[in-house]
């Protein structure tokens, strides 16, 4: 079978629910998606997403960044820890920690994010309240590449959502997420047909670079 046929193995990195992490589970037990997920990680053991890799039988593995005296010191746990799994890919699904620069360089290229707002517009974090706050009448999330710098990656994929009047930003979140669950299964399968790739700090689908449009950032 040639090796763009093949399955990918993919480790996931959580903090919370899993939502997105389900969403590939799902898009992996219905052939949607050509890999298996290998392992989930998370830094918080009562992430939810823990409890929705043991249901689908994925090795559930709890790696508490709170033992360790530094950032750099757990993600070379953190990287040791997925190395067991011999991953093509990482893909990050609402993992709360930023990762060292030495970690990010060790998986370059092969490391997503889903990050929900329209990058390069609010990096970091509490992205909802912030776009409601400027009054933005959309939003959207953004998948992107992972590099040292934070939610600064070459993006792959966005989708926009409307922001409508006297929003709340926990519906706000409830319809990007929506969009979330379509968004990730796709560039994952994209990367793992071959097909994606980041090179020179740039996103290429198919040989082509992706252009995201323009948002002025925040
Ligand atoms: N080097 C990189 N690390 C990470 C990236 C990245 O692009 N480059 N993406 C983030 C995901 N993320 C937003 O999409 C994000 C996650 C966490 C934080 C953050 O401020 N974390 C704090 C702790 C916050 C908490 O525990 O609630 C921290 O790490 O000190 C910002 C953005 C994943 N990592
Ligand atoms: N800065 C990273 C970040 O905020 N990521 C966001 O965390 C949520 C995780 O949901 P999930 O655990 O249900 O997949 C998602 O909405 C994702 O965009």
């Amino acid at each position: 079978m040639p090796d763009s046929q093949q399955k990918k193995s993919i480790v996931v990195l959580v903090s919370g629910n899993g939502s997105n992490l389900q969403a590939i589970i799902d898009a992996c037990a219905q052939q949607k998606l050509p890999a298996n997920v290998s392992a989930v990680i998370s830094n918080k053991a009562d992430a939810y997403g823990l409890q929705r890799a043991k249901n689908a039988n994925i090795p559930a593995v709890f790696l508490d960044h709170s033992t360790f005296t530094s950032r750099e010191d757990y993600d070379r746990q953190l990287l040791a820890e997925i190395s067991t799994f011999s991953p093509d890919l990482i893909v990050l699904a609402g993992f709360m920690r930023i990762l060292s620069p030495d970690f990010v360089a060790h998986f370059e290229g092969k490391m997503l994010n889903i990050h929900p707002s329209l990058l390069p517009k609010y990096k970091g974090l509490h992205t909802h309240q912030r776009a409601i706050d400027a009054g933005d009448t959309e939003h959207g999330v953004s998948v992107h590449f992972v590099t040292a710098a934070l939610d600064d990656g070459p993006v792959i994929l966005q989708s926009k959502v409307p922001v409508f009047a006297e929003q709340d930003p926990e519906e706000l979140a409830q319809r990007v997420q929506v969009q979330e669950r379509q968004m990730y299964p796709l560039v994952i399968k994209w990367f793992c047909q071959g097909r994606l790739l980041m090179k020179n700090n740039k996103a290429f689908l198919d040989g082509n670079e992706l252009e995201v449009q323009g948002y002025a950032a925040d």
